[in-house]
């Protein structure tokens, strides 16, 4: 956990009315240390804060076990063992049982745009044509306190209908289309800290914070207009084990109850996206199975956390990140099981992310990239899912058009795609060794991408664009994890015929040239404005760690804190 008593000095103004400091009006132990704005005051409200406080005392001991829990586990890996099937919990797997009934308004979910929470990307996403959006918090979103707390306004406004935007360079108004995709909303992973929120003295549970102000202040509104009845509707990130869904189910009812709407309203989908949680499937459905609409394959998520989970194992080290696609076996599997399990279970099995977005100023380079796109579709809905993630408004049509011409006119394949043939699929089948080949240019490129992502994150864009593909953070953990990955075990360049040994000197020539390189590609000016600097020391302390950090966006987060003076939350 990170240290917030080292980051106190107040960095923000204080904004002064005539009866003295400007401040939040909050309930008995919470202290909000982010900067205080009119608009966001109305997002925090006292009301909205009791409820937000609520859910953290209710649940924080659970989510503290929860964690606890992880980390037992990654000993356990790092001693040796391999993540597999609970025996315990075989008759949830091997039970006759089905979640509740997919709800109309979301049947059909054949492609689904995802962007943050940024005011005209929210716009754009809601009238780009996708039948859902998925409001991001998480991998897409730089999580300062400007970026939360606007992205609230943002959602509030969406939901409400009234959300427009005005670009004044272009002079174009954006406001919302008559028909608009179905929102859903990811906050992020149980492990984040929100360091600007303070409950009983300690920071609350970022996913909390995320989960409590969208359902307050939306719940009533989303459901006329949104869900016929229902919602809202949700994607829950980087789960490693069903105990973590059955606090995500318990979350959904104590907010229920105290909206007094029917149990079973609000409905999430689950990222797969961690090694462990592939051998949960059947349980984590099993403990929302009032609430579930789906899993989904989080595939860059995945690969990260299958670099984590064998960090210990020098016999399981990856190839090149380009190498590790959809077609490995193991990636294979899991992909193919998810399908399997989400339709013996009634619900949705949602596909990924491609990377590649348009190439604006090279025709060919944009075809392949579109056709790249397409391949990977057309695997996905051959394979059975039921829809898959656009990175851009620009990919819609070429992943709507293969989904609908291979999905017969319906609105998805819950009962035609059983995929029994991928019950058989074993442990082996799930963890079997990436294969490929590492180079320089793999170790490069990492280092240029995960510094450039660093820089851009800690400047407040948690997506960009490099090199032509979507940059996350997800994405981005992979590069940092593979090259401390290469460090720790010394690993042989082997792909390039160069065969040389990944070192800490090479590292460092490497990372003086990669900053060079990066200095040129994007000019001096930017350069110097950026924190690519910043970004370089904390990217290189995290690949030469001796003990791999967790998650890249926990450290990264100390850059982002901005308290206000302490104290001044009271009106
Ligand atoms: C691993 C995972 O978790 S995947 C899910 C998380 N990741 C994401 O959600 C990534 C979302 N995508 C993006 O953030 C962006 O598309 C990027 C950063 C990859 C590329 O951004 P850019 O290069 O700036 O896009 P580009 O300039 O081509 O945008 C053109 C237009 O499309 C819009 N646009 C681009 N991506 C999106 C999006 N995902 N949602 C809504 N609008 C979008 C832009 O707002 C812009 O609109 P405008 O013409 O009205 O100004
Ligand atoms: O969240 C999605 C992923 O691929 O990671
Ligand atoms: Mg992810």
């Amino acid at each position: 956990m990170v240290s917030f008593e080292t980051f106190l000095t107040p960095t923000n103004t204080v904004q002064k009315k005539s009866s003295g400091i400007m401040g939040y009006d909050v309930p008995e132990g919470v202290d909000i240390r982010g900067r205080y704005d009119p608009e966001f005051s109305k997002i925090l409200t006292r009301d909205a804060l009791t409820f937000v406080a609520d859910l953290q005392r209710e649940f924080r001991n659970h989510i503290k076990y929860a964690m606890e829990c992880r980390r037992e586990a990654k000993m356990r890996y790092n001693n040796g063992s391999l993540p597999g099937f609970d025996p315990a919990t075989k008759y949830i797997r091997e039970g006759e049982w089905v979640c509740a009934p997919v709800p109309h308004a979301v049947a059909d979910r054949r492609v689904e745009i995802t962007g943050p929470v940024e005011r005209k990307m929210v716009i754009n996403a809601l009238n780009s044509g996708a039948k859902v959006f998925m409001a991001d918090f998480e991998d897409a979103l730089s999580p300062s306190w400007e970026n939360l707390m606007r992205g609230h306004v943002n959602l509030r406004d969406a939901v409400n209908g009234t959300i427009t935007f005005h670009d004044q360079a272009r002079n174009k108004v954006y406001k919302l289309n008559d028909e608009i995709a179905k929102l859903f909303v990811r906050p992020r992973g149980w492990h984040l800290p929100e360091a600007h929120i303070f409950i009983d003295g300690e920071p609350a549970t970022g996913c909390l914070v995320d989960f409590g102000l969208y359902f307050f202040h939306n719940y009533a509104n989303f459901r006329k207009t949104q869900g016929q009845g229902l919602g809202p509707f949700f994607y829950l990130p980087k789960m490693e084990h069903s105990r973590e869904a059955r606090i995500w189910n318990n979350v959904f009812e104590r907010a229920e109850r105290w909206a007094g709407i029917e149990k079973g309203s609000i409905r999430a989908t689950v990222l797969i996206e961690t090694l462990p949680a592939v051998f949960q499937m059947n349980e984590i459905l099993y403990e929302l199975r009032d609430h579930s609409v789906g899993l989904n394959c989080g595939r860059w998520d995945y690969i990260f956390s299958y670099v984590k989970t064998f960090q210990a194992h020098p016999d399981r080290l990856l190839p090149d990140r380009v190498q590790v696609g959809m077609a490995q076996h193991f990636m294979r599997s899991y992909s193919d099981l998810l399908i399997h399990t989400c339709h013996k279970r009634g619900v949705h099995a949602m596909g990924g992310m491609a990377a590649q977005i348009p190439i604006r100023d090279d025709r060919a380079a944009n075809e392949v990239a579109l056709e790249l796109v397409r391949k990977d579709k057309l695997r996905e809905v051959k394979a059975g899912h039921d829809g898959t993630w656009a990175a851009h408004p620009g990919l819609i049509p070429a992943c709507m058009e293969v989904f609908t011409n291979n999905m017969a006119n319906a609105p998805n394949q819950i009962h035609s795609m059983k995929r029994p043939d991928a019950s058989v699929l074993t442990e082996e089948d799930l963890l079997q060794r990436p294969r490929g080949v590492r180079t320089m240019e793999g170790l490069r490129l990492n280092t240029r991408v995960g510094i450039q992502y660093l820089a851009a994150w800690m400047t407040g864009a948690g997506s960009v664009p490099l090199y032509n593909l979507m940059e996350d953070a997800a994405t981005a953990e992979i590069s940092r994890v593979q090259n401390w990955q290469w460090l720790k075990y010394g690993v042989e360049l082997d792909g390039d015929g160069l065969g040389v040994k990944v070192n800490l000197e090479l590292f460092g020539r490497v990372v003086e040239e990669e900053m060079a390189r990066i200095e040129r590609e994007v000019g001096k000016e930017k350069f110097k404005k950026g924190m690519y600097k910043e970004a370089c020391k904390l990217f290189t302390r995290q690949c030469t760690a001796p003990v791999l950090d967790d998650f890249l966006t926990l450290d990264a987060y100390n850059n982002i804190v901005m308290y206000h003076p302490i104290g001044s939350s009271r009106l």
